[in-house]
């Protein structure tokens, strides 16, 4: 199993990057786990609480959990994926049964801060972006499918993605193997990972 991790900011283009290498590669080989679904279960609070979580610290994701499920898909064993809602800011009563494949990418923006999921790459790659490209891709795409106002993204940006990405996110770009530009779509780069991908296939 090849298992390959892809980290960067919000909005620097993870999933994205992830659609692409993973159309045109066989299907049935690879499967994709986001860090977004191991965001804890906050069901003990109210929406009111849950809308102040730090959700760009590390401690806002249940690595426990998906440390687990990758150790779990290593050893040929299926796994159920939690499925999480961004407009309830919750995990939801769904789950996605994954199945263990020839390659596993793992993306999510904290996913190199934690040392032990960080030993199971096989290959780690940081999407960069800059950071003013960032905020307009995250204030579309939280206000057409997040269920977001400017007000929400902007003031989020401020008090929290801006200081816990240069914290936690941006010092993780040291342990990458390969680091992709993205502030435009990269397909040279795209490729060179799919070819990567494609050698272990065979
Ligand atoms: N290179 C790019 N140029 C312009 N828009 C992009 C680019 N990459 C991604 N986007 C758009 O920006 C938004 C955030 O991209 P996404 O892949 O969801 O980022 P991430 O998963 O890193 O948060 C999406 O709406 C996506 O369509
Ligand atoms: N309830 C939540 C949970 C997370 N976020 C934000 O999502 C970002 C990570 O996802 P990407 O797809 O953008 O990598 C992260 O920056 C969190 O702030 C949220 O807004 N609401």
């Amino acid at each position: 199993m090849l298992i390959i991790g892809i980290a960067g900011g919000t909005g620097s283009g993870k999933t994205t990057v992830v659609n692409q290498i993973v159309q045109e590669l066989p299907e049935g080989e690879v499967t994709v786990i986001s860090q977004d679904s191991y965001y804890r279960d906050t069901s003990h609070l109210s929406y009111d609480e849950r809308v102040k979580i730090n959700f760009d610290h590390p401690k806002s994701i249940d690595f426990e959990l998906l440390c687990e499920h990758l150790d779990q898909l290593r050893a040929g064993e299926t796994i159920e994926q939690p499925v999480y809602s961004f407009v309830k800011h919750n995990r939801t009563s769904d789950k996605v049964i994954t199945h263990p494949r020839k390659v596993v990418i793992v993306e999510g923006i904290l996913i190199l801060t934690h040392p032990e999921i960080r030993d199971l790459f096989d290959v780690k790659i940081y999407v960069h972006a800059d950071s003013d490209e960032r905020l307009i891709r995250r204030l579309k795409r939280d206000i057409a499918e997040r269920g977001r106002d400017l007000e929400e993204v902007l003031t989020r940006y401020q008090t929290t993605l801006k200081p816990m990405h240069q914290q936690f996110i941006e010092p993780t770009k040291e342990y990458a193997d390969i680091i992709i530009p993205y502030n435009r779509y990269n397909t040279v780069a795209i490729d060179i990972v799919r070819s990567i991908i494609n050698e272990r296939l065979v």
